[in-house]
């Protein structure tokens, strides 16, 4: 089994002259990303770190990648991402990612009705037995493939048909999702940066302690980009465009 940690856009607390910011409040999360096999949990990871898209597939044993969140210049996120298997043949080993997991993402593919299902089926249920309190979100890939015509008919053979946005809402509220959230990691860098974000603020929101909420609230690049509503319980409101692709449960 291969584990490889990749370190990237990391920085320290030194201003841009080389001075330590005694005002900077880091927070450190661990992301897990699970779901089943070629839903999409890589292609997800990749194009939020290397902003690039990969059609070619290689499975996953385990990853992990490390990367920075810089919501204002007094206030960073160090997010820990574990890319996980969805391969039936690590379900012994995966548990073990789930370790001191601040927050969960349930990944699956609209294009393949039976990942969400096993959202629910599988997913949930792993997560639950090993992370009973942790916030969940629910993470619909491939949203691109959703009008295009070979998967609609390769589906139509099946009779089944792409999961639209309200089933998968519907989902969400079942697993107990904080937010649901839909992106395509072949078209648009926007909606993997917004869920990736989101889950950032998430688990930061439930580990920044009061004292440093009202610094944070105050910056005013991260209030026109997001807006925290309690810090405590984790609630994130996106702009009005972002909230497109994600729902607040
Ligand atoms: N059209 C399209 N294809 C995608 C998208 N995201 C991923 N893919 C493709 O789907 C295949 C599987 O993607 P991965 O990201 O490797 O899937 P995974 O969930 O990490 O798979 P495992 O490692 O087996 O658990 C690859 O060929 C990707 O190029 C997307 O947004 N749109």
């Amino acid at each position: 089994m291969v584990c490889k940690n990749v370190e990237v856009r990391t920085l320290d607390s030194m201003g841009s002259d080389g001075e330590r910011n005694p005002q900077m409040t880091s927070v450190k999360c661990k992301i897990v990303i699970v779901g089943d096999s070629e839903c999409g949990k890589t292609s997800l990871i990749q194009r939020y770190i290397k902003e690039n898209f990969n059609e070619v597939y290689s499975p996953t044993a385990f990853d992990t990648y490390n990367t920075t969140y810089h919501v204002s210049e007094t206030y960073r996120i160090q997010m820990s991402l574990w890319d996980t298997s969805g391969s039936h043949r690590y379900d012994s080993v995966r548990p073990l990612s789930y370790a001191d997991a601040d927050l969960i993402m349930i990944c699956f593919s609209v294009a393949e009705p039976d990942s969400m299902d096993h959202a629910i089926s599988r997913w949930s249920s792993e997560v639950r037995e090993h992370c009973p309190k942790q916030p969940i979100i629910l993470v619909g890939c491939k949203t691109d493939l959703r009008t295009d015509a070979a998967t609609v008919a390769e589906l139509a053979k099946r009779r089944t048909t792409p999961i639209m946005y309200d089933q998968a809402l519907k989902t969400a509220k079942q697993i107990g999702a904080l937010v649901y959230s839909e992106i395509s990691s072949k078209d648009s860098q926007r909606s993997v940066n917004d869920v990736i974000e989101v889950a950032a603020l998430s688990s930061a929101g439930n580990k920044t302690t009061p004292e440093q909420s009202p610094t944070f609230r105050r910056q005013r690049s991260f209030m026109r980009r997001k807006r925290f509503n309690g810090m405590g319980e984790a609630t994130v409101q996106l702009r009005k465009e972002a909230a497109k692709s994600c729902s607040i449960m």
